[in-house]
């Protein structure tokens, strides 16, 4: 019987045990910008025999749970890639699904994300979303954008190669008009241009699911990232999964590019 209560550890020595690896890791340097590519919702949903839109649900939830644990950790911004353009390919009543999930999520945790001084912030095409998307988002980017706590900052439309043509046609009609010359055209002038040009680049990119790609996901911003694939689906990513990436992180010596 002793041995069956040493093994098991219980709620709040796993609770201490996390908040010990939380307080060691604030004390190293933490990633400014966590790029998350949510991926397995809909295979977690069919290992429990449930609809692939119950996995959407259940990773919107983690969402929530990770978002607060961010913000724990002192990652000043959070980006999630919630829907890609080639999203809008998938079946009609899971991208109306996906749609109201933004509606949803705002609803039940806005309040709580201003208590928590976050500010919501969005890239991607945000015209092409339905109204109700629109007015959902916009109106917790309204209310959150004097917080200057954790950003997350949510990828919704956003596909990086369109990023990359509309920057191109930028700086093409710089150049037409004459507000500038080919030589003047350098990195800096591109990522002005970008629609993450008021973030810092991202320093980890997390992708669960087990897929290593990166679907279209800022080419250009992940040039100098730490990746870290996991085989975690994303409705069962939680705090030690994010808290694991961060240490391990932490134990990477980044070079970019130098010796
Ligand atoms: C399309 C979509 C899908 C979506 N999933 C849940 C997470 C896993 C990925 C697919 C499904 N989530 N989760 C939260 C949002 C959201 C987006 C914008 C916003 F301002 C507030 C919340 C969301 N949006």
């Amino acid at each position: 019987m002793l041995e069956k209560i040493w093994w098991k550890k219980s709620p709040d020595v796993e609770e201490k045990t996390l908040s010990f690896r939380v307080d060691e890791v604030r004390q190293k340097i933490v990633p400014s910008h966590v790029a998350i590519i949510m991926d397995g919702n809909g295979r977690w949903a069919k290992q429990r025999n449930l609809p692939r839109v119950m996995g959407h649900r259940e990773g919107m939830n983690t969402v929530r749970k990770i978002t607060r644990f961010a913000n724990r950790l002192g990652i000043r911004v959070l980006t999630l890639y919630a829907f890609s353009t080639e999203n809008w390919k998938r079946p009609r009543f899971e991208v109306d699904f996906l749609m109201k999930l933004p509606v949803e999520f705002l609803s039940t945790y806005l309040p709580e994300l201003i208590e928590e001084n976050v500010r919501v912030e969005m890239i991607g095409d945000f015209s092409a979303l339905p109204s109700h998307t629109q007015k959902a988002i916009k109106n917790a980017m309204d209310a959150t954008a004097t917080n200057d706590g954790l950003v997350l900052n949510f990828a919704m439309n956003y596909g990086s190669r369109l990023e990359l043509v509309d920057v191109v046609k930028a700086i093409g009609e710089m150049t037409k008009n004459g507000e500038i010359r080919p030589e003047d055209i350098d990195e800096a002038l591109i990522e002005s241009k970008l629609m993450t040009s008021h973030l810092p680049e991202p320093d980890l990119l997390i992708r669960t699911s087990g897929e290593i790609r990166l679907s279209n996901f800022m080419l250009w911003q992940l040039a100098y990232a730490e990746f870290n694939f996991t085989d975690v689906y994303w409705p069962d990513f939680d705090e030690e999964c994010l808290l694991s990436a961060v240490e391990d992180f932490q134990a990477r010596c980044r070079r970019f590019g130098g010796v």
